[in-house]
């Protein structure tokens, strides 16, 4: 008898059918991989499952019970448990990890305030002795590497006794060293009967740990396929077309650079380094969270200030104090957190697809003053179109589109016009293969400018750019040649 059946579940949000008789179940023991692209029903499903989102129609079947949560803390209750993106797992200053692997009892204020430290920590320790590894319990939780996060929240799901793990996209923000990490305990955990629903568009890391892989399309399971799981053939289910190699050849290019920036140190202790980019080129920094790729793209876009050395854009000093500067000099930038630094507030009523392209470029587009909307509808729809964002039209809702197809609205608005540097901030994060592939050709089509992408994942670096450097403690180190067949085992290693 399988832990979890779910038959015909249906969801729909005015129009759009997130889930239209999604079908699929999972035994215990078992990772099965959910696959999809952006819009396909994945999150609807999991918040389903989750008791965050109820079900129009369908029926779920958990342990043998008919399974309706009502709620999260239901859901948990009854044994599924779902850890999002570690991004989301942020804590306040003070919070110790012995804190974090309880807080869900201590939502409560009135509990925390007659436990001990003493006891505290005897508690947190019992949960990872659960969960069979081990965390540094005093320190803060903020300080904690992502990976590390990432694992408190999995021995808060055991030590919620979970059955059924459900995980999205766990290693969005892991090095490949922790993601391997991550991976290793995820299959002892299988192998003590934990049911994991694992949801990646990394194909690498369900190659890893996934027994099974189901591909979701326009809200149905439309495919699954079991290990050795073929994925050319479940990528090309899941988009429904095939997809040609993603990386279109490195080029080498040289001539006078676009940008550069000599002797350059981000922060006080930090070992000095230059870097030059040419136009056309595509450059990819990878590098462990923490080891300095946000700080050094930071710099490059105004928002904080070299301890060190200078820059050049087009043969002139740039020295940018504010995005403001740094948009008239010629560069843009997509930053990692699109929810904070590129959407605006759900309640904003300019925060269409329209809306959020044409922000930046207001001034120019309308230099009069007077909004008229054609040219922002005709890039809208041109975006909708090329990057092929699944949007009920160009006024609708960012808010209202999934999460993948709201990275490429933020994408769309730095492609609508011409900029000589464009600053690339884990740019893939949440985006399926196929939406990806699309975007490295978006990006690699334009000869006018640089562009410089900060990724955690060697292989993006890999598929997208013309040369790939590392970063390690704030400096510039090692320098691969994306056209180098071994670059990623070099980069990896
Ligand atoms: N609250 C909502 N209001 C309106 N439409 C919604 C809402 N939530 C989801 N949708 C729509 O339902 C469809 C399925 O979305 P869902 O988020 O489940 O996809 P997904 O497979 O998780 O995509 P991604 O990989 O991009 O996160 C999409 O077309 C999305 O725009």
């Amino acid at each position: 008898m399988p832990l979890l059946q779910v038959e015909n579940l249906t969801r729909s949000f005015g129009p759009t059918r997130a889930l239209a008789d999604a079908t699929l179940s999972i035994k215990r023991g078992e990772i099965v991989a959910l696959m999809g692209a952006n819009g396909a029903g994945k999150s609807t499903l999991v918040k389903i499952l989750s008791g965050s989102l109820p079900a129009d129609a369908g029926r779920i079947t958990f342990k043998g019970r008919s399974f309706a949560p009502a709620n999260p803390a239901e859901a948990t209750k009854a044994g599924i448990v779902t850890v999002h993106q570690s991004t989301d797992l942020v804590g306040p200053p003070g919070l110790t990890v012995a804190d974090a692997l309880l807080l869900p009892r201590f939502a409560d204020r009135r509990v925390r305030f007659f436990v001990s430290r003493a006891g505290i920590r005897a508690q947190a320790q019992a949960i990872l002795d659960i969960a069979g590894f081990s965390l540094p319990l005093d320190r803060d939780f903020g300080d904690l590497a992502a990976a590390d996060r990432q694992l408190v929240a999995v021995a808060r799901a055991l030590a919620n006794q979970a059955d059924l793990l459900i995980l999205d996209e766990p290693t969005a923000s892991l090095s490949g060293q922790e993601s391997s990490r991550l991976f290793d305990i995820l299959l002892r955990l299988k192998s003590q009967g934990l049911a994991i629903l694992y949801i990646s568009h990394r194909t690498a890391d369900l190659d890893a740990v996934a027994d099974r892989a189901l591909v979701m399309r326009g809200g149905q399971v439309v495919g699954s396929f079991v290990r050795p799981i073929d994925f050319p053939a479940a990528i090309e289910t899941m988009i429904g077309r095939k997809l040609q190699s993603a990386r279109p050849g490195a080029r080498n290019v040289g001539g006078t650079p676009i940008f550069e920036m000599r002797h350059a140190r981000l922060l006080p202790n930090a070992t000095p380094f230059d870097l030059s980019l040419h136009e056309g080129e595509v450059v990819a920094i990878t590098g462990v969270l923490g080891a300095g790729k946000s700080r050094l793209l930071s710099a490059l876009f105004g928002l904080n200030q070299l301890i060190e050395g200078d820059m050049h854009l087009d043969g002139k000093p740039y020295r940018p104090k504010s995005p403001a500067e740094a948009i008239a000099a010629g560069v843009a930038m997509a930053a990692e957190d699109r929810h904070r630094s590129s959407l605006m507030p759900a309640a904003w009523p300019g925060n269409s697809v329209a809306g959020t392209i044409s922000l930046p470029h207001l001034g120019r587009w309308y230099p009069s003053g007077l909004l008229w909307g054609s040219r922002e509808r005709r890039e809208a729809e041109k975006a909708i179109e090329r990057l092929r964002i699944k949007a009920s039209g160009p006024f609708s809702s960012v808010w209202t589109l999934s999460g993948g197809n709201q990275q490429k609205v933020v994408l769309a608005r730095w492609e609508a016009e011409q900029s000589r540097l464009l600053l690339l901030d884990e740019p893939f994060q949440g985006v399926d293969v196929g939406a990806r592939h699309d975007i490295i050709q978006a990006i690699r089509r334009r000869s006018n400018r640089a562009t410089l992408i900060a990724t955690s994942d060697p292989e993006e670096a890999y598929e997208v750019a013309d040369r790939i450097l590392t970063i390690d403690r704030h400096s510039l180190s090692t320098v691969a040649d994306a056209a180098n067949p071994h670059a990623i085992e070099d980069i990896s290693a």
